[in-house]
């Protein structure tokens, strides 16, 4: 495994994330589909969406929020698998982010055409926590700024198992996934899947 510094607060595990992970991710797009959800501004978003854990992101015509059930169903999102919280728990703790514990992970279900334009995270209280973002199935070229729109950036790819955590000074960083690269994976197909765990709350 190789541990790159990318930049103040951002790191970058190589690899880190194996199948066991990436098998409990499947059970909970398989209980709970992801599905194209709609900006505040009206538009259906290019990434496919859901959930797992005590609460989930959501977007809608009333804006960005967490959630603790599923609008589409009302029913609880499915638990956080042991094996991805523990993921998420050790990597932010190797890159400096120790007692990490997520309280949602939003999966991102990519086909070939899928984006997501800059973007801050900001839609949780604690900003002490770190973001953990778990890449499997075709790489992403990742764009990562700072912390107002317009600045300097810089990419680098997302592949299969790759660890990013991204607090402290970046914890507001402008980020986003310019493109898919094309390809087949033997898993996931024409598609990327990735994982991104937050902690909403405050949790002292
Ligand atoms: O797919 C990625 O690598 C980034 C996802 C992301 O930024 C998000 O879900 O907020
Ligand atoms: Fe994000």
């Amino acid at each position: 495994m190789t541990r790159l510094a990318v930049g103040p607060g951002i790191t970058l595990f190589k690899a880190l994330a194996g199948d066991e992970v990436l098998l409990a991710a499947l059970a909970v797009i398989e209980a709970c589909p992801p599905r194209r959800m709609m900006t505040p501004g009206g538009k259906s978003m290019s990434v496919a969406m859901t959930n797992c854990g005590p609460l989930g992101w959501v977007t809608d015509r009333d804006g960005y929020r967490y959630v603790a059930e599923d609008p589409l169903t009302g029913e609880p999102w499915p638990a956080m698998p042991a094996p991805m919280a523990l993921l998420a728990t050790e990597a932010a703790a190797a890159a400096g982010f120790p007692g990490f514990a997520p309280e949602a992970c939003l999966v991102n279900l990519y086909d070939i055409e899928s984006r997501m334009g800059a973007h801050q995270d900001r839609d949780e209280q604690d900003r002490a926590a770190p973001i953990v973002s778990v890449s499997f199935g075709l790489a992403a070229r990742f764009r990562i700024g700072g912390t107002s729109r317009g600045g300097m950036t810089r990419s680098f790819l997302l592949e299969h198992g790759d660890v990013l955590v991204f607090g402290g000074p970046a914890r507001l960083a402008y980020h986003g996934v310019d493109r898919i690269l094309p390809g087949r994976h033997s898993a996931l197909g024409e598609r990327r899947l990735n994982l991104t765990f937050r902690r909403v709350n405050e949790a002292r």
